[in-house]
């Protein structure tokens, strides 16, 4: 049987990756610090996901179980030696954490005298993921593991979009997702080519797909969870009904359009990417999904960098001579993001409490364009609570 060894058993985790790899007969071994989830997935070695459709469908996965990375890290690093594949959905944060871990399995095929090659796929929500963990992967290598590793380990980007919202099920390893999934790899930069996933597909041109995808789903989705914190509403779905939140949406989508017309014309037409943003409006609007405007906004110092879903598009769509005046509308709104349960949300308005507004914008965005700066002191000094 071949082995997976995928790097947390959150909501993507499980909700889809598991379901993916399952389906093409691995045994997953999940790697996550959540020990009621690890030693749920001990104990039974499988679990359901429930897509969240009319007909309420059940998908088991089995084959499955956990090691708690904090806990066992050297049963980490046994794992990824003895692995087919590698994946990741932990969220950007945390990949440098995983990095040494990662790189001691190198490590160990290399010592064995391996010559198995290995991909190690990052299915986050970033541009490059998997290239920015094979980075921090490199900081644990000498030359020597190096040069195994252009050999033999491979970091093909990706690109995973399923929406699967917070759980609250009594069965911790119970999760319910949307019925829409996609998941798409860097075909140019695998390592193994012994095998491809059923139920992914392979382009050997990432980039504008993920670009489509990050700008499209994640820059829309924070629209609607932004101003829905904004307004005071607390689910994506109760957003959506307000119809300013919903002009706001299709105004940032429209300019996404105008950009990725600019940037991939070979690639998209204005039609086919109206019928894109439609499907994804029907997709937040979904009935059957509860998804909080918190999840949504989640880490808002995250998504104000800067190849992130509203900088980049702003830098782009500035470079391109296009108006961004909706995108640069939201950067306002996530600067008054108030969440005293995230981490980051707190971090960011102590920083605008204590210090100039010019050298936070500058801190968080990495812009060095005075007057993009300017336009985004405007709009946070606006909607500022
Ligand atoms: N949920 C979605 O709709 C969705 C869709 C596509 C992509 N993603 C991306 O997938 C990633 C994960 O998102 P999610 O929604 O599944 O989040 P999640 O919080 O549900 O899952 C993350 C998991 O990582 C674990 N974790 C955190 N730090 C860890 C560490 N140091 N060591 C081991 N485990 C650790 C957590 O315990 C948790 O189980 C993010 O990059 C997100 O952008 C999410
Ligand atoms: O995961 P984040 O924090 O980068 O973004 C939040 C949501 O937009 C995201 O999780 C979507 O649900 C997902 O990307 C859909 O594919």
């Amino acid at each position: 049987m071949k082995k997976a060894v995928h790097f947390g058993a959150g909501n993507i985790g499980r909700g889809f990756i598991g379901e993916i790899l399952s389906q093409n007969g691995f045994e997953i071994v999940f790697i996550d610090m959540n020990e009621t989830v690890i030693d749920a997935l001990n104990a039974r070695g499988k679990y359901e996901i429930g897509i969240a459709s009319p007909e309420h469908e059940k998908v088991g996965v089995s084959g499955v179980r956990g090691i708690n990375n904090g806990k066992n890290p050297e049963e980490v690093v046994k794992a990824i030696s003895e692995a087919d594949v590698v994946t990741t959905a932990i969220g950007p944060n945390i990949l440098p954490y995983i990095a040494e871990l990662i790189a001691k399995g190198i490590q160990t095929r290399k010592s064995a005298g391996s010559k198995a090659p290995l991909d190690i796929i990052a299915c986050e929500n970033m541009i490059g993921g998997s290239t920015f963990l094979g980075d921090k992967v490199d900081e644990y290598l000498s030359d020597e593991d190096k040069a195994y590793v252009t050999e033999f380990i491979g970091f093909p980007n990706a690109a995973v979009d399923r929406i699967v919202p917070g759980q609250h099920h009594e069965d911790p390893l119970y999760v319910e997702v949307e019925p829409f999934h996609e998941w798409v790899i860097d075909e140019s930069q695998l390592k193994n080519s012994s095998f491809k996933l059923d139920g992914v597909h392979y382009a050997t041109d990432l980039e504008p797909f993920i670009e489509r995808k990050l700008f499209s789903v994640n820059s829309g989705h924070a629209t609607v969870a932004y101003n829905s914190a904004y307004k005071g509403y607390k689910t994506i779905l109760e957003g959506l009904q307000d119809e300013d939140i919903l002009a706001a949406l299709k105004a940032v989508q429209a300019e996404t359009r105008a950009l990725l017309l600019s940037k991939w014309g070979e690639y998209f037409t204005e039609e086919s990417l109206v019928e894109y943003h439609n499907v994804i409006i029907s997709r937040f609007a979904n009935p059957e999904i509860i998804d909080e405007v918190t999840r949504v906004g989640r880490t808002p110092i995250r998504k104000l960098g800067y190849d992130e879903r509203f900088i980049r598009p702003i830098r782009e769509l500035k470079a391109h001579g296009k108006t961004y005046t909706a995108h640069l509308d939201v950067v306002g709104k996530i600067f008054a993001y108030d969440d005293p349960e995230d981490a980051q949300a707190v971090e960011l308005q102590e920083k605008l409490a204590s210090a100039e507004l010019t050298d936070v914008i500058k801190e968080v965005t990495g812009l060095s364009d005075n007057d993009l700066i300017t336009e985004i002191e405007t709009v946070v000094k606006k909607y500022a609570k």
